[in-house]
C-alpha cells in the first residue's frame, strides 16, 4: 500500500479535479480511476460561489483523501496564506505546495517553493512539495521537513510524458526510502505506466483525463496503467541489452529428412 505521511492507501492514481466537461464526468472519472486521493484547488472553492459550494459537497461525496492544492500561487507568501486557509476550509494539514515561478512552463520557484515548506512544515503541515526533478533541491526540500516529493515530468498540462526519464531514475535510485510522486505533464497511461516502472510510488495528473473525449474511459486506463507499471517494477524487469539471447532453447540439432 501507499504510506503518505503515515496514511495507507490503496491506489497509486491521484486525480486532479480541474477542467472536467461536468461535475458528474468528474464524479464518474474518479470512480473508473479508483484514485484515492484528488487535489483540490483552493482559489476555485472561494471564487465559486454557490457553484464552489456545490464542486465541494461532489467532492465530499467521493469519500476520498482530499489533497487540497496552492495552485496559482506565485510567492512564498500566497502560497502560505492559501495553503493556511486551505486547512480550515478543507480540514485537513495535507496540502499540495506549488510556487510557481515561470509563467511559460508553469515550472515551480524552487527558492520560493523551499522557504515555504521550510515555514509550512514548521506549522505541522503535511507538505506535498510539486518540485523539478533537480536533486539538489530535493535534498533542500527533505532538510526543512517534507517528506513526499513529486517531481514533474514535464510542464503542467503539456502532456508531453517523461521529458527526462534519466533523471527521474536518479531521483529514484538517490531516494529510494522516501515516496515520490510524478506530478503533472503525463499525458498517456503509458507515460504513468512508464515512470511506475522506474520505481516511482504514485502519479498524479488532471488534464490528461480531463481534457480527454472520453474521460471516463480515459481515468480507467490510467488506473490500469499505474497498476501495470506498479506490478511490472514489483515483479523484476529485464534490463536492455544491444545484443541477442536466443528465448527458444537450441540445444540439440533439428532433423530434416
Ligand atoms: C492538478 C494538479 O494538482 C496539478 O499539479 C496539475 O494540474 C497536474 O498536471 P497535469 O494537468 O499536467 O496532469
Amino acid at each position: 500500500m501507499l504510506d503518505l505521511y503515515g496514511t495507507k492507501l490503496p491506489s497509486r492514481l491521484l486525480l486532479g479535479t480541474a477542467q472536467y466537461p461536468s461535475p458528474a464526468i468528474l464524479a464518474d472519472a474518479v470512480k473508473a480511476s479508483r484514485a484515492s486521493v484528488v487535489t483540490v484547488s483552493l482559489r476555485r472553492e472561494m471564487a465559486g460561489g454557490r457553484s464552489g459550494e456545490k464542486f465541494w459537497s461532489l467532492i465530499q461525496s467521493l469519500r476520498l483523501r482530499i489533497l487540497p492544492n496552492t495552485a496559482g500561487c506565485h510567492s512564498v507568501k500566497e502560497a502560505v496564506t492559501t495553503a493556511q486557509m486551505a486547512r480550515d476550509v478543507f480540514g485537513t494539514n495535507w496540502i499540495k505546495l506549488e510556487v510557481i515561478g515561470n509563467h511559460d512552463t508553469l515550472q515551480p520557484d524552487v527558492f520560493g517553493l523551499v522557504e515555504a515548506a521550510r515555514v509550512l512544515c514548521e506549522d505541522d503541515f503535511a507538505v506535498f512539495p510539486y518540485t523539478t526533478d533537480d536533486l539538489v533541491v530535493a535534498e533542500r526540500l527533505l532538510a526543512v521537513g517534507c517528506k513526499v516529493l513529486m517531481p514533474w515530468c514535464a510542464p503542467i498540462g503539456s502532456a508531453l510524458g517523461p521529458v527526462n526519464a534519466t533523471a527521474l531514475r536518479s531521483m529514484r535510485g538517490h531516494f529510494p526510502d522516501i515516496p515520490l510522486i510524478v506530478d503533472a505533464g503525463l499525458g498517456r497511461p503509458s507515460h504513468a505506466a512508464l515512470v511506475m516502472e522506474l520505481g516511482f510510488d504514485a502519479v498524479l495528473l488532471n488534464t490528461a483525463v480531463a481534457k480527454a473525449a472520453d474521460p471516463v474511459g480515459m481515468a480507467r486506463a490510467f488506473g490500469n496503467a499505474v497498476d501495470a507499471g506498479r506490478e511490472a517494477y514489483r515483479s523484476g524487469l529485464l534490463e536492455p541489452r544491444d545484443v541477442a539471447v536466443p528465448s527458444t532453447p537450441t540445444i540439440g540439432r533439428a532433423v530434416f529428412q
